[in-house]
């Protein structure tokens, strides 16, 4: 185990904590968020809708199963920080090829370990998601404070264009190819192209700043907005392009920022949850069926949408397709035809998820169906 130099880690609104230094020595911030997942910490990590955000583990031991080539949902590590209260001394698994603490390291990411997360987590809950520094440069909490008040804010930053692929690229379908997806890429994580990819779908993934001319290019049966970070509220290009597909009736398809754009594109308003849902485990309702699954999420942002009834929008009737059973906040919205017919879904909850449950996998399904007329 290497030796650690202390470190610091003050909140914004002054609590501090201090712990040892883990993954890359030097100095963070970000937004202070917490995930409940036992597993995945390969998967949270290199989740691009993590960036600028420094994610606290509130499961005891974390790295026990080291890192490994697969698992990535994308080519580096996005949180801005990591916080751990117990790292795993001895890494063990058949497919590890390093540590957590050295990808950290390399990938210079900082992290604090042997933090109270279980009073860090505690009071995030009670008071909410808010910015953080970690040091092991800085001894003094109210210089690290200082330079807290400094950094930037969650609410208000757009990101997207920050996190997605400079290039077009396509992930062509396993077999026959069925249909055609454009995919724009806010953030897109491997596993969601791959899973289209295994129904038929050859996935076009275009740049955050693909335009409508750039979609129709593609000859798309469907359109698809992934998840990704920052606030929904200050994207607005994004918005119009799916105002414009919307306009051309391609059936759309979108997951987590892909569920707030369309909510903004049907004329909802965003606006941020207190703590946020993180974790693995989420109770979600498919109020189509009734049927209650188990889901992934991780979002700090919600769509502000009546929860009973239809709203009639340029585009059909938009209503809540799926809530969740904790809080009642908005999970899923569907736009329908006036004969009832389903034209375009999306939801707040990650159906791609790994590690996590797979309950929510059918909607990839019921994006076929709606590419073929049949939803
Ligand atoms: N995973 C996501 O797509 C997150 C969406 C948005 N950045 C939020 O925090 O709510």
């Amino acid at each position: 185990m290497p030796s650690r130099a202390p470190a610091l880690l003050v909140l914004e609104d002054g609590r501090s904590f201090t712990g040892y230094a883990f993954g890359a020595e030097g100095e963070t911030f970000g937004e202070a968020v917490f995930s409940t997942g036992m597993t995945g910490y390969q998967e949270t990590l290199t989740d691009p809708s993590y960036h600028r955000q420094v994610v606290v583990m509130t499961a005891p031991h974390v790295g026990n199963t080291g890192m490994n080539d697969e698992d990535t949902e994308s080519s580096r590590i996005w949180v801005a920080g990591y916080v751990v209260r117990d790292p795993a001394r001895m890494p063990s698994s058949w497919r590890s090829s390093r540590s957590l603490d050295d990808d950290l390291r390399d990938q210079g990411v900082v992290g604090i370990c042997d933090v109270d997360t279980r009073a860090l987590t505690r009071h995030l809950r009670e008071r909410g998601a808010m910015r953080v520094g970690i040091s092991s440069t800085e001894t003094d909490p109210r210089a690290l404070l200082a330079r807290v008040l400094e950094s930037g804010e969650m609410t208000g930053a757009n990101l997207s264009e920050a996190v997605s692929t400079p290039e077009a690229y396509v992930v062509p379908a396993v077999g026959e190819r069925r249909f055609t997806v454009a995919a724009i890429d806010l953030g897109i994580k491997s596993n969601t192209p791959r899973m289209m990819s295994e129904r038929g779908i050859d996935v076009h993934v275009l740049p955050a700043t693909a335009t409508i001319e750039q979609v129709e290019a593609v000859a798309p049966d469907g359109l698809f907005f992934s998840n990704g970070p920052g606030d929904p509220a200050a994207t607005t290009g994004q918005v119009e392009l799916l105002q414009a597909a919307l306009e051309r009736e391609i059936p759309y398809f979108g997951i987590c920022f892909g569920n707030q754009l369309f909510g903004r594109a049907l004329g909802f308003g965003t606006y941020k949850l207190k703590y946020g849902h993180r974790g693995i485990n989420q109770p979600v309702m498919d109020r189509t069926t009734g049927k209650v699954e188990v889901t992934a999420h991780n979002h700090g942002f919600a769509v502000d949408a009546p929860l009973e009834g239809e709203t009639q929008t340029p585009y059909g009737k938009a209503s809540v397709s799926h809530v969740c059973l904790n809080d009642d906040v908005v999970e899923g919205l569907e736009l329908r035809d006036d004969a009832g017919n389903l034209k375009s879904f999306s939801v707040q909850y990650h159906p791609e998820a790994a590690a996590g449950p797979h309950d929510a996998a059918y909607l990839f399904d019921r994006f076929v169906y709606l590419m073929e007329g049949r939803a």
